[in-house]
């Protein structure tokens, strides 16, 4: 069962993080089943939308080291499997991978032939160029962990994606950048043809001014139950 978390739904990251320690620990809903369930909604989207055109298209997931980058080592493992030319472009060192389960994402895709993988703590001219022949971008750079203002190599990421002309560009969770809580900026953020966002709106997913960033969005259930909202909602 979908649920439509419309404006009046929307919540803030530090609700999402609380409801997410609830089904983790609480229920034993454990992050990872959250993050493959994030990962294939994200595969399920885009398979939706390319349907048979997808077999050539070269798809590039720029990824951060967070979990919002976990989420897109999932939908490119999911994606390698529509015969789809798959790359990931990780911003930083695989050793900077922070959560165990954004580890296992990454120790799956390693050893995936079938996904390219580029590495690296700034954004050399094959990174560059990769990101500009892509046809299909999937946004895992910053999701709810979003701090600070944005240096490279993520800046430099965030502006090769802008500068795409041809590739459409999912934004994984929030478009990178974006305060998922006010929708302001910081200093650059991924201009996204579509945004999915997990379990529940995200109160900065609606605020006026955030749809030249985020397109159309859509909430994406990923199994957390109910239950976990109790105290949070
Ligand atoms: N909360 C949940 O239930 C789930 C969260 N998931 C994903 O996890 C994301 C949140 O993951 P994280 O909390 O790891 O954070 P993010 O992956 O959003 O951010 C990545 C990391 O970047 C660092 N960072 C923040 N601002 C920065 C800046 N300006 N310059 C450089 N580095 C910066 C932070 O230390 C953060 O750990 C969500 O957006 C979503 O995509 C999904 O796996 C589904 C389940
Ligand atoms: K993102």
């Amino acid at each position: 069962m979908k649920k439509k978390g419309g404006a009046a739904a929307a919540i803030t990251s530090d609700q999402m993080y609380s409801i997410e320690e609830n089904g983790h620990s609480g229920i034993g809903m454990r992050r990872f089943l959250m993050m493959e369930n994030a990962g294939h909604g994200i595969s399920d989207f885009i398979t939706g939308k390319f349907k048979q055109q997808l077999k050539n298209k070269k798809i590039v997931a720029v990824c951060g080291t967070g979990n919002n980058g976990g989420d897109g080592l999932v939908a490119v493992r999911h994606l390698a499997g529509y015969g789809a030319k798959t790359s990931v472009v990780l911003l930083g060192s695989p050793s900077d991978i922070k959560s165990e389960e954004a580890k296992l994402n990454w120790g799956i895709v390693e050893k995936m032939d079938s996904v390219e993988i580029i590495f690296g703590k700034e954004v050399s001219d094959a990174v560059r160029k990769k990101i500009l022949s892509a046809d299909i971008i999937l946004d895992g750079i910053f999701g709810t962990g979003i701090k600070r203002e944005i240096k490279d190599p993520h800046a430099s990421a965030i502006d090769a994606i802008n500068k795409s002309k041809k590739a459409y560009v999912l934004a994984i969770d929030v478009p990178s950048g974006l305060d998922p809580n006010t929708g302001s900026v910081y200093d650059k953020v991924v201009r996204a043809d579509a945004t999915i966002t997990f379990h529940r709106m995200k109160k900065g997913l609606v605020t006026k001014g955030a749809r030249k960033y985020t397109g159309p969005v859509r909430v994406e259930w990923i199994g957390i139950p109910p239950e976990a909202e109790r105290g949070v909602l």
